[in-house]
């Protein structure tokens, strides 16, 4: 039961007992990214201070240039996880492949695998504009004792044990769930505690804001463009209003507080969209779900997607249960021909 200003701690060790196999590791696993956001939080809102902007110099295996706060929160995020015996496996957007984590005396016998965007909005970092860092948690499938696996990776989401993400915004928050609800914990930065400020965050059934990027109109599936002009029309509820910050944590934030709908969609360009199915829509699509809300690639549910590869892409419609029902339903009618 959440009780409020109960701090992060309290609330781990209180609802430990809801974790299926529950030892106390998924504990310290959520623990340990509690610590490391602090430690990104810290350096995130000295940008612009310290020699922490702009170009790392090198890309990742997406062709993307690292930002220097992609490779710091990188980092930041496997020392921190690596060395306390809970996770035996890390894949990150930030790496090419994924990497092994050892236990006590070199075995291989730690439980969860992570995988993790480190700095979500990185386009954003320059410009001062709220950023993010996103996780899920899956339990190996292979033996322990045995060295980890792709296989350990490559599970479905509706396999998640643990999702959330960090939002370093005007505040900076974490939210989470290990399904059983979704519950959102604020930083008080004087002394370093999160706080429960959001207990059992629900998306509202609808909402009247749609949030994609307009900039790539003329790529976009026709199932897309007609479900844009739907929330253009001047009808009943509509015209929407049309917010779109250029980081999906901060977007899907915005969206699950307000109602609303985000949308990354395949385009002629990008013909399986941008966004990339293990460390950030199946997390998202986790906690949407979790909190009453839906996530799909337009016509199958994310978490039911088997994946084949570690940072493959889909296209990602998630939010207000209400209007992604909506948006499929103009999917599917424009995959028929019957645009409109
Ligand atoms: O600039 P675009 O093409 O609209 O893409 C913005 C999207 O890309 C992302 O920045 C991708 O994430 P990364 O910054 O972690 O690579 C999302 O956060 C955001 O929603
Ligand atoms: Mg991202
Ligand atoms: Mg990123």
């Amino acid at each position: 039961m959440a009780k409020q200003n109960q701090t992060l701690g309290e609330f781990i060790i209180e609802n430990q007992g809801e974790f299926k196999y529950s030892s106390g590791e998924l504990s310290r696993l959520i623990n340990s990214i509690r610590l490391a956001a602090k430690v990104v939080n810290h350096e995130v809102n000295k940008a612009g201070l310290v020699d922490i902007l702009g170009a790392a110099g090198d890309t990742n295996i997406q062709g993307e240039d690292q930002q220097k706060l992609d490779v710091y929160a990188n980092e930041a995020f496997i020392k921190t996880l690596t060395n306390r015996e809970i996770v035996c496996g890390i894949a990150s957007e930030e790496e090419d492949d994924f990497i092994t984590i050892k236990g006590r005396n070199e075995l291989n016998d730690n439980k969860y695998v992570v995988l993790i965007d480190p700095l979500d909005g990185s386009s954003n970092i320059d410009v001062n504009v709220s950023v993010g860092t996103i996780f899920s948690v899956y339990r190996r499938i292979t033996p322990s004792g045995t060295p980890v696996t792709l296989e350990d990776f490559l599970q479905p989401g509706n396999r998640q044990v643990a999702a959330g993400y960090i939002v370093y915004g005007t505040s900076t928050m974490i939210v989470y769930t290990t399904g059983h609800g979704v519950n959102g914990f604020t930083l008080n930065p004087a002394i370093g505690t999160y706080y429960l400020s959001h207990p059992n965050m629900k998306f509202p059934e609808t909402g009247s804001i749609y949030s994609v990027n307009e900039g790539n109109y003329v790529h976009f599936p026709q199932g897309v463009k007609d479900y844009i002009k739907y929330c253009q029309q001047e009808e009943e509820d509509r015209p929407y209003t049309s917010r779109y910050i250029g980081s999906l944590v901060s977007d899907f934030h915005r969206n699950m507080i307000k109602g609303g709908i985000y949308i990354y969609p395949n385009t002629s360009k990008n013909p399986d969209g941008k966004l990339r199915l293990l460390y950030e829509c199946n997390p998202m699509a986790y906690i949407a779900e979790q909190a009453g809300g839906k996530a799909s690639n337009g016509f199958k549910r994310i978490l039911d997607i088997e994946p084949t590869e570690l940072h493959q892409r889909v296209p990602f419609f998630c939010g207000s249960k209400r209007m992604v029902e909506t948006a499929e339903e103009f999917m599917r009618k424009a995959e028929k021909g019957e645009s409109n």
